[in-house]
Parts: structure tokens; sequence; C-alpha cells
């Protein structure tokens, strides 16, 4: 399945100054002056093509600092102005949506808690009929594909054809070094079902601490993720909302300094050729592979068989764990993973199961 998104290509509505496309600035406007000292020293650093900064702000418990609110609106044109950085904000809301439109924002983006909700989206996609501006939409904060797709879809729909996804990782409940699982699947088949559709990274939210970033920012790069956003403070150590994740512009620099920047496709010949040698052989492999799993399945067709003439149980758990042992043995003697290993035997022995089921489901229908 593919999905069917209107959308214009990147590089026809964003001016990327430098490679690969950076959106920095801070997780929150927090003053007038923060906000331009952070604007100039990201703007010096010649790697940022937009100036981001939150001026609403979601928060989980009352009481927190909700952003600096529609007045933030007027700091960020006047950083536009002194920097000539286009501006990013996000919107929660259809007001969010009118405000920042009519104070010239240059790019919105929908956050991950309103991703989640398709009565938000949708407010805010109606807000947005007729516009004609930039919309980025962050992955929902549950590891929830469809509501990803749901959202960028009825923005689309809206008729924004400027579109691009911002992937910020996923809430899990599993104890992990990131505040945000990056779970890089979802966005992979996200991939896969719109190639066309932009898709940057947001480091800062995956990591939730700066020291992580250049790794993630790295990994989304070689996945050919279009950008980074990435947050910046003038003294994160001072940050009223996200201090742990935010970067100074100085380390923003290096960070960026430090990517590889790896092309989707080569045009050296040599590679190519090469490249082409290596796929063949894969797909000679892989043919073998489905061709015996072919073979494994009609040997199991027929073991249902039996089992189901003789009255024996589909699970034959000692079976089961014979097989595992020995083939992971084999398999970290290939020096192949063992979860990877544990996954496809898994895998395989769940669908004999299935096969077995219907055949003997079958008997039944015949009684
Ligand atoms: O050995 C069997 O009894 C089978 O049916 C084959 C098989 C397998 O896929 O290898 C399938 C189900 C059993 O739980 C164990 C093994």
């Amino acid at each position: 399945m593919k999905l069917n998104l209107n959308i214009q290509p990147l590089s026809s509505w964003m001016k990327v100054s430098s490679e690969p496309l950076i959106i920095s600035g801070p997780c929150s406007a927090e003053t007038e002056e923060q906000l331009l000292a952070t604007a100039h020293l990201v703007k010096n650093t010649g790697k940022v093509s937009v100036l981001r900064a939150g001026i609403w702000k979601p928060r989980t418990r009352p009481g927190e600092f909700e952003g600096i609110g529609s007045i933030g609106l007027q700091w960020l044109k006047r950083a536009k102005e002194e920097t000539g950085l286009p501006t990013a904000v996000e919107v929660a809301t259809a007001k969010h949506v009118e405000e920042a439109l009519a104070a010239g924002v240059d790019i919105l983006w929908i956050g991950a808690r309103s991703t989640v909700n398709p009565f938000t989206v949708q407010e805010i996609a109606d807000a947005l009929q007729g516009a004609d501006v930039p919309v980025m939409v962050k992955n929902p904060i549950n590891p929830d594909l469809a509501l990803w797709i749901g959202a960028l879809e009825r923005i689309n729909r809206a008729g924004i054809t400027k579109l691009a996804a911002i992937h910020r990782g996923f809430s899990s409940f599993e104890k992990s070094a990131y505040r945000n699982e990056p779970m890089w699947d979802l966005a992979i088949h996200l991939k896969t079902l719109a190639p066309e559709l932009p898709i940057l990274n947001d480091p800062s939210h995956i990591c939730g601490t700066r020291d992580l970033i250049p790794y993630i920012s790295q990994q989304a790069l070689d996945l050919d993720m279009q950008g980074l956003m990435i947050e910046s403070h003038i003294d994160p150590s001072v940050a009223w909302t996200d201090a742990k994740q935010q970067v100074t512009p100085a380390a923003l620099t290096e960070i960026v300094n430090n990517l590889t920047i790896r092309k989707a496709d080569s045009s050296n010949p040599e590679f190519t050729d090469k490249l082409q040698g290596l796929r063949d052989s894969i797909d000679r492999i892989d043919d073998q592979i489905l061709q015996k799993l072919g073979e494994r399945m009609a040997l199991v067709e027929k073991i249902g068989e039996y089992k189901r003439d003789n009255d024996v149980t589909i699970l034959q758990v000692n079976r089961w764990e014979e097989i595992l042992e020995k083939r992971t043995a084999l398999a970290s003697a290939l020096k192949l993973e063992k979860d990877f290993t544990e996954k496809v035997l898994e895998l395989i022995h769940g669908e004999s199961i299935r096969k077995q089921t219907e055949i003997m489901n079958a008997k039944t229908e015949l009684n």
C-alpha cells in the first residue's frame, strides 16, 4: 500500500543554506533578549536554515512554564528581520494557526501531543484551509504509525502541499537510554509508504540529553532523513524548559561539522557496477531462502496431517526448544545475532502453528 499524498518536493519550498538542513533555536522563547541572542548566534554558525522556538508549550503538569504565548510571535518577527532566518513554531489549536499566520511565521509544526488526537489535528487542518504555509507533523507520542499517517493526510487534505514529517521518537514503558525510543522501523515504514514525503529527525526529543545527539543525528542522516531539528539555547543550563537536551550554538556547530553526509545514491560507475553484482548475489540467496522455506512448510503440512490423523497436539514444546537451542548455536558460529536468529525462528514456528491449525480445523469441518 502506498499513501496518496499530494505534496511538493522539499527543495521547492525550503531554502537550505548549508547541508544538511538544520532547524534550530530554543525549546521555548523565554525573553526577547534570549530569543534574539540565540537567533544571532544560530545564524552565525552558518549551519542553520530555519529558526525554531516554542511559544505555546504543552506541559504534562499544570503550573509549569507553558510558553510565553502570542507576544513571542513579535519576537520571532524581529529575529527574522534581524537575521534573515525563516521562522517555525508549534501550533496546537486553530487560534495558534490564525495568530502564527497573521504574524508571518514561515513554517508551522504540529507536536507529538497533538498528533495523537484526530480532533485536534482536524481543528488545525480546518484552520489551515486556504493557507500556503509549510507544515511539519511530528510523530504521535505512542508508536502508532496510523495516527501519524492520519494526521499527515488531514493536513494534506486541507490543501497543504508543503508537507513534511518529523520523527521525534516514541514513548515507551521500557527503561531506555533515550527520552523517546527512536523505533526507527516506524519512520522507515512511513518512508516506504510515502517515498516522496520528506522526513526530518528531531534528535533532541529522542535523546532527552545532549550527549546522545551526535549519534542519533548521524543515524538519521544514514537512514536518508532530509534534515534535523536540534534545540539550541544561549545558555542551556538556565533554560526554562528541556534544559538537558538543548545545546549551545557552538556545540551545534561542532555536532553538524562532525556529521558525515552520505548521498542516497552514487553516480560513480565502478560503485554502481560493484553494488549491482552484490545485489545480484543477494537476489539469488533470497530466492534460495524462500525456496527452502517453501520446502520446510510442505514438511510442516505433512506433519500437521500426520498429527491430525493421530490426534497429536500441534505445539511440541520439547522439539521447539531443541530447534531453538541447536539453531541459535549454529547461528552464533555463523556470527549471526542471537536476537535476530530467535526472531526469524519464532516467525517460522508461528507460521508452522498457523498452517497446522488450518489443517486441524479442516478436519473439524469435514466431520
Ligand atoms: O516437529 C513438529 O512436531 C512440527 O510440527 C514442526 C514444528 C516446526 O515448525 O519445526 C512446528 C510445531 C511444533 O511446535 C514444533 C516444530
